[in-house]
């Protein structure tokens, strides 16, 4: 098993800056705002740099937040300039609520967060400005703010907003940068980083195969799959190698949703040409989540026709989807077809090894990141087999327990983890029969399943009974009767009986209590492995 370093890709929920900057809307400081220097914002802007500095490091800190200048404020919105728009994406998706809320805690009329890209001398761009519906804001000028000279490439003054064009291909440079057109790319997000196991080990070695190979290999490679299952983990991680072997590659990693969003936005500006080029001119292509343009007639002619026009030109196209190419209902039958000419590979659900594999590499990387955690024996296990959804709610489960255990103080414990996620285990519950609970218990007792349901009241075999009757009260919902019927046919007070019997005797006897609990995990787990 393949083990590595990882952590939960950028939340998808952007923040409130983030809503504002792709909104479009212009930020005004209004004909009255002071200058930075006499309102005192510079001050203020030094508070909220030196703060995140204290909370994130000097490594972080440098990465992140260094290069950021603060433009001006205004109409309850504070702006910020950026150099790229990685920069200002990663500082959105990841640090938006954390900007709003220490600028609201220095001025509670400052609660959003706008990041702009600067651009060229007299220009800054927010994304997806409407040049109709802005006002030519008045900026504070950059020089005002800290009475500092103006940082170069950020408006020295009153510029008009403007749309960004869009970009051709040939501007991405190294193949990479999305020139906004793309998204960015989560560095986490690597092959190491990803664990191998036999649910996933076809699309993990179909994206090694494609990322690796120097002529175009499967056309398209479909990656698919539930829910959480690292559809989109792998897709990175497809990018960043083939970043890493063949720099000059322009690569393009959007999800549908974006597609649909810049090929809408062409159509309204009338600007289709440039978009067609834009999609057309990369040598690889990603798009992942490809069932959102399900139902959405014209995004998938032009999905069709970028597609097609890539794949005759020998252009590597990657999708991904949370179904196969067959099962996209609302998506047209061309297409569907064509999705599927090249290799399809499914991930399915993990299994319990594989997500024991995931959270001890999630825990070592946060160890590696944050310092030792200590994580006794029987936690991961635990959260292994209980929660079973997914890999995103597996990791969020580990980071829960081990932010609650850090914020309250105290070590983690497997009742501790019980607490925290305890919503998170409702959830996860599988239904349990008690055709499993009786099977079961019979193999842990070893005695016949038929002689459990039996008259039979030999101790040998009334005590399993009672145990499987025990645990069908606890973990399944039937009713009393209902547990007594499938008992071959047995009254209820004999199910009230054996509930009573089993606590007693957990009480008095403790091989009695680690058997019990040991099956309730089996049972809980879906699994044997205890
Ligand atoms: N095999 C794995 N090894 C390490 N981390 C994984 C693995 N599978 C998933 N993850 C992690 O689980 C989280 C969710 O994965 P990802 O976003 O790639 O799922 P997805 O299949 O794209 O989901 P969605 O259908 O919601 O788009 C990510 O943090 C990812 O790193």
């Amino acid at each position: 098993m393949e083990q590595g370093r990882a952590e939960a890709r950028p939340a998808r929920a952007l923040g409130a800056g983030r809503e504002a900057a792709e909104s479009g809307s212009a930020v005004e400081t209004g004909s009255g705002a002071a200058s930075l220097v006499e309102s005192g914002l510079g001050e203020q802007w030094r508070r909220v740099r030196a703060r995140l500095h204290a909370e994130l490091g000097e490594a972080t800190f440098n990465s992140w937040f260094k290069q950021i200048e603060l433009v001006g404020v205004g109409d309850g919105r504070v702006m910020l300039a950026v150099p790229t728009r990685f920069i200002r994406n990663w500082l959105l998706s990841h640090y938006a609520e954390r900007l709003s809320t220490l600028w609201s805690e220095e001025d509670p009329a400052l609660s959003r967060i706008e990041v702009l890209v600067h651009t060229r001398a007299a220009e800054v761009a927010p994304v997806a400005a409407e040049p109709q519906a802005a006002p030519a804001p008045t900026l504070t000028p950059a020089a005002q703010i800290d009475g500092h000279a103006a940082p170069r490439h950020v408006a020295q003054a009153a510029p008009r907003f403007t749309a960004p064009q869009p970009t051709s291909a040939s501007q991405i440079p190294n193949g990479f940068e999305d020139a906004g057109v793309g998204a960015p790319l989560d560095p986490r997000l690597t092959f190491d980083a990803f664990v191998v196991g036999k649910s996933n080990e076809l699309a993990h070695a179909a994206a090694r195969r494609v990322a690796e190979a120097t002529d175009v290999t499967f056309n398209p490679l479909f990656l698919y799959g539930g829910v959480g299952l690292g559809k989109t983990h792998l897709m990175h991680a497809i990018a960043w190698e083939i970043r890493r072997r063949q720099p000059e590659r322009k690569v393009l990693y959007l999800s549908a949703e974006k597609f649909m969003y810049q090929f809408v936005r062409a159509l309204r500006f009338k600007d289709t040409m440039a978009f067609k080029q834009q999609f057309r001119t990369v040598d690889v292509l990603m798009i992942d989540d490809v069932q959102f343009i399900s139902g959405k007639d014209s995004t998938q002619e032009e999905f069709f026709h970028t597609f097609n026009a890539l794949i005759d030109h020998n252009r590597q196209v990657i999708i991904s989807a949370d179904r196969s190419p067959s099962d996209l209902e609302g998506i047209e039958e061309r297409i569907r077809s064509r999705l599927g000419w090249g290799l399809a590979a499914d991930i399915h659900p993990t299994d319990y090894e594989l997500r024991l594999g995931i959270l001890q590499a999630k825990a070592e990387e946060m160890a590696s990141r944050n310092g030792p955690v200590t994580i006794p024996d029987g936690v991961l296990e635990f959260l292994a087999h209980r929660i079973v959804s997914n890999v995103r709610e597996l990791e969020g489960a580990l980071k829960r327990v081990v932010a609650y255990a850090s914020l309250v103080g105290r070590p983690i414990t497997l009742d501790m983890s019980q607490d925290v996620l305890r919503d998170l285990l409702r959830c996860n519950d599988r239904k349990i029969t008690i055709e499993e609970i009786q099977r079961r218990v019979a193999e842990y007792y070893n005695v016949r399943l038929a002689d459990m349901l039996s008259a039979r009241r030999a101790r040998a075999v009334a005590r399993p009974r009672q145990v499987a009757m025990y645990l069908s009260k606890q973990l399944t919902t039937r009713s009393l009767p209902e547990i007594g019927r499938k008992f071959g046919g047995r009254d209820h007070t004999t199910v009230i009986h054996a509930v009573r019997k089993i606590d007693e005797l957990r009480a008095a006897d403790s091989g009695m209590d680690e058997d019990v609990d040991l099956l309730r995990r089996m049972l809980e787990g879906g699994n044997g492995a205890s």
